[in-house]
Formats: structure tokens, C-alpha cells, sequence
């Protein structure tokens, strides 16, 4: 997949670099990036949220920070975790392609152990936006630890990739039931195939 960023992409265009994953997750590669389709889902939600601060949880190779953060405003910062050393060092390439490393921060590590640290290292109040895009059996608990951490603020969007597949039961029934959130499903389908999949956009009351 980093061959084909750095064969087909052309530095410094982040939708380039976009375009080029996918065409390589069609042709050649299945990913578990979250894809074209659910994309312009993403990127609908971070055009209208605006952020100045976005935690991703999940890096993977870089595809949905890249288009995170070639979105984002000048002085917002996204700090995007993964807990894979492997996956770290390939989407720390692809955000540098992409032009994008002064927006992101990569940090590797567990959300469980790094959630807890985000005000006092990296001088966050509150998130106004999370892509969940991890472990899907941590979308529940690491949600209720952003809460207990003081993470969110009224008004943050969490927004929850593949909550039909693999699914995320615990999380939506969750985040669909509670009083402190107001949820919304965007049906789309599992990243380059024709299997149901969606996002899960939901907007912390406080
Ligand atoms: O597991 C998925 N994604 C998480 C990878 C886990 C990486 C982690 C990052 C991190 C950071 C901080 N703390 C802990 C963790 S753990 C995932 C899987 C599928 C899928 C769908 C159908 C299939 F047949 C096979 C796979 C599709 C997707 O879009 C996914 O996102
Ligand atoms: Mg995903």
C-alpha cells in the first residue's frame, strides 16, 4: 500500500494519496481502511463540526487521518492513536506524503492506557470530534473513559466507524439508549465491498 502511495501520489496532495489507497485496496489489496464511501461520510462530518481538536482512535495506515486532517483549519491539531508498531511506522509515511505532519500528532500506544494522560501530555481540554476506528470491543469502554476524564464537552461528536460490521453492539446500545447522547446512523457499506456497514454519529450532551 506504501509503494503505491509513493509510486501513484503525487507529495503534498492529501487526495491524491487518498485516491491512490483506494485504487489499491480495489485492485490488488482488500484494507480495513474506512474506505471511499464511508469517507465522504467522514468528511461531511468533519466540514461541518470544524474542529480544533480530533482524537482517532485507530491509525492504521493513515488513510482516514489523512483525510481528517487535510480538512481541518490551520492551528487544529488531530492526535490519532494505534496500537500496532507496524501499522504506526507505515501511516507515519503516508501522512508525511501526504504533506500532512504538522496537523497530526501519531502517538503509539493502548487508548485504555493514553486516554487517561491527553490533558496533562499533549494539553488537550476537550476533543471536538472522535473517530472511533479501533478494537471494536473498546468503543463502549473507552467512551465511558473520555467521559470520566473529562474529554468531552457539550457539543462533541463521536463518530463510530463499522457499527453493523464487525459491529459494535455494546457501544450502540449504549450510545442509542443514553440520555447524554443523541445519535444518528449514516447506512453506507463495509470499505471497498457491497456488505452493510455504517457510521454512527453521535453528539454529547453533557
Ligand atoms: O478491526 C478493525 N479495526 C481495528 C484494528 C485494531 C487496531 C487498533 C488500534 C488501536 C489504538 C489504540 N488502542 C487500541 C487499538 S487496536 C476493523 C476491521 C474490519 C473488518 C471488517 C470485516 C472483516 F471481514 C474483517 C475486518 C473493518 C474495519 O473498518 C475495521 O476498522
Ligand atoms: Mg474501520
Amino acid at each position: 500500500m506504501l509503494a503505491a502511495v509513493q509510486k501513484n501520489a503525487t507529495r503534498g496532495d492529501p487526495r491524491s494519496v487518498v485516491k491512490a489507497i483506494d485504487q489499491f485496496c480495489r485492485q490488488k489489496e482488500w484494507a480495513m481502511n474506512v474506505g471511499d464511501e464511508k469517507g465522504c461520510i467522514l468528511d461531511s462530518v468533519v466540514t461541518e463540526v470544524n474542529p480544533a481538536t480530533v482524537l482517532e482512535l485507530g491509525t492504521y495506515c493513515g488513510y482516514s487521518t489523512v483525510r481528517i486532517a487535510s480538512l481541518l483549519p490551520s492551528n487544529a491539531k488531530l492526535i490519532t492513536l494505534e496500537f500496532n508498531p507496524d501499522y504506526a511506522a507505515i501511516a507515519c509515511q503516508v501522512i508525511a506524503w501526504a504533506g500532512l505532519e504538522d496537523k497530526v500528532q501519531l502517538v503509539e500506544g493502548a487508548s485504555g492506557d493514553w486516554i487517561p494522560k491527553m490533558k496533562e501530555k499533549f494539553g488537550i481540554e476537550t476533543f471536538d470530534l472522535v473517530f472511533l476506528d479501533h478494537w471494536k470491543d473498546r468503543y463502549l469502554p473507552d467512551t465511558k473513559l473520555m467521559e470520566e476524564c473529562g474529554l468531552l464537552r457539550k457539543g462533541s461528536i463521536l463518530l463510530a466507524d463499522n457499527v453493523i460490521c464487525p459491529g459494535t453492539p455494546d457501544y450502540l446500545e449504549y450510545i442509542r439508549n443514553s440520555p447524554r447522547y443523541k445519535s444518528q446512523y449514516f447506512k453506507s457499506h463495509l470499505e471497498y465491498t457491497k456488505v452493510e456497514d455504517g457510521l454512527e454519529k453521535s453528539v454529547f450532551l453533557g
